[in-house]
């Protein structure tokens, strides 16, 4: 990544380049996109957020020419898309919107089966495509190809519009607020179905939402639109949330920047501080020796294959067998900082021992660790999302 700065260039390969791009709308005072270059690399997700009427439709919809931009230029995959058919483009590109927009006099088969048909694929390889479709967002085919979209949740109609938007197996997804309409917990559901997917298919994606936690959970990159289509700062979620560029994204971020950075926080991402640990299987004078030579009341007791086996007392460290009291508070590699906070908050420990996938120590989070973390006193080791694909 460079600098923060509006109209920010990175490091990786650009997918989409936007070059200065303006739209002004017949009859409007106000350009709704003025001057605007980015560029999104290829295989991220990046969120496009920003309040009502800042022009992020508007951008979504000049990338794959639904609109035509004023002034600007707009490259794909380093070709001007102004060179290319229309038809070339639709294909390279899929869209999905928020109402989902599925045809609702089509089965959720023929709404799937569009491109692919546009494309003159044959019949054969257009039924697998619409099944293989539908597996992957979740949907069992048998069960949903033949359904119209009103026999459907409003949640299955957006699944069934990312597929549709999958179908011609585009490059590029365009996708503007595809899980608005849900409530929040099968928008969460969605929202982790779709970041599996995408660990698979790797598409370039622009994701259109106004809120900010929905853009820091998808987005690889975050670019936070002010007024006229100006974006105020393009960056890691990460940053957005620790450093925001100016009073308008802090604003626009709000309160809680710091409890949402503890969700993006992954304990593998994390230097997890040591803890003393003495082995379960060490003889009682050395398990009193080990235990004494440091200043904790309580030590970790490890089993052989070193997995946490209780928090055995210093003065107590050579009683036969080790006398200990059972570890309740373990997490894995996958958890966030916020689980290990809410863990000590519920269970009103202020430690929680980390442990690897096969369920053996890393090391002990304390809530003073959590805090200087928050505090930016103490920085994660950090292999963040971007380099860790
Ligand atoms: N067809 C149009 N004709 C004239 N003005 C338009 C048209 N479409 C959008 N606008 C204006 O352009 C500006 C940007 O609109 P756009 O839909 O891109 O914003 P947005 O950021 O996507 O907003 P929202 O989050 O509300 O969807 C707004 O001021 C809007 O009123």
């Amino acid at each position: 990544m460079t600098d923060a700065t509006p109209g920010t260039e990175t490091a990786e390969r650009p997918m989409i380049r936007l070059d200065r791009l303006a739209k002004r709308y017949p009859g409007q005072a106000q350009a709704a996109v003025e001057e605007l270059s980015l560029d999104i690399p290829e295989g991220r997700i990046v969120a496009f957020v920003g309040p009502s009427g800042c022009g992020k439709t508007t951008t979504m919809k000049l990338i794959n020419r639904l609109i035509e931009p004023t002034s600007g230029r707009i490259h794909l995959d380093g070709q001007d898309v102004t060179e290319l058919p229309v038809h070339e483009l639709r294909r390279r590109i899929g869209y999905a919107i928020q109402s989902s927009g599925l045809f609702p006099h089509r089965t959720v088969a023929d709404n799937i089966a569009t491109v692919p048909r546009l494309l003159g694929w044959p019949r054969q390889r257009v039924t697998e495509r619409v099944d293989e479709l539908l597996t992957m967002v979740g949907l069992a085919p048998a069960t949903y190809r033949d359904r119209y979209p009103k026999q459907l949740s409003g949640g299955q109609q957006q699944r069934v519009g990312v597929a549709r938007a999958l179908g011609g197996d585009p490059q590029v997804m365009l996708m503007d607020e595809p899980f608005g309409a849900i409530d929040p917990q099968n928008r969460e559901a969605l929202q982790d179905e779709f970041l599996r997917i995408q660990r698979t298919v790797r598409k370039t994606i622009v994701f259109v939402t106004h809120d900010i936690d929905e853009a820091c959970r998808m987005g690889d990159l975050i670019a936070v639109f002010g007024e006229n289509g100006k974006v105020r700062q393009y960056d890691t979620p990460e940053r957005i949330l620790a450093e925001p560029a100016d009073e308008f994204v802090a604003a626009f971020i709000g309160s809680g920047a710091a409890v949402r950075r503890l969700s993006l926080t992954r304990l593998d991402a994390l230097d997890v501080p040591e803890w003393p640990t003495v082995d379960a299987d060490a003889d009682p004078e050395r398990r009193l020796a080990v235990a004494r030579a440091q200043d904790r009341e309580y030590c970790l007791l490890l089993d052989a294959d070193r997995r946490p086996a209780g928090w055995l007392p210093t003065e107590e460290a050579d009683t036969e067998p080790p006398s200990h009291f059972p570890v309740f508070s373990t997490l894995g590699p996958h958890s966030t900082l916020f689980d290990a906070l809410d863990l000590m908050l519920s269970a009103d420990t202020s430690t929680v021992v980390a442990v690897d996938d096969e369920g053996r120590y890393r090391g002990v989070l304390e809530m003073d660790t959590v805090r200087e973390l928050i505090n930016g006193e103490r920085t994660a080791a950090g292999h963040g999302r971007l380099q860790e694909a």
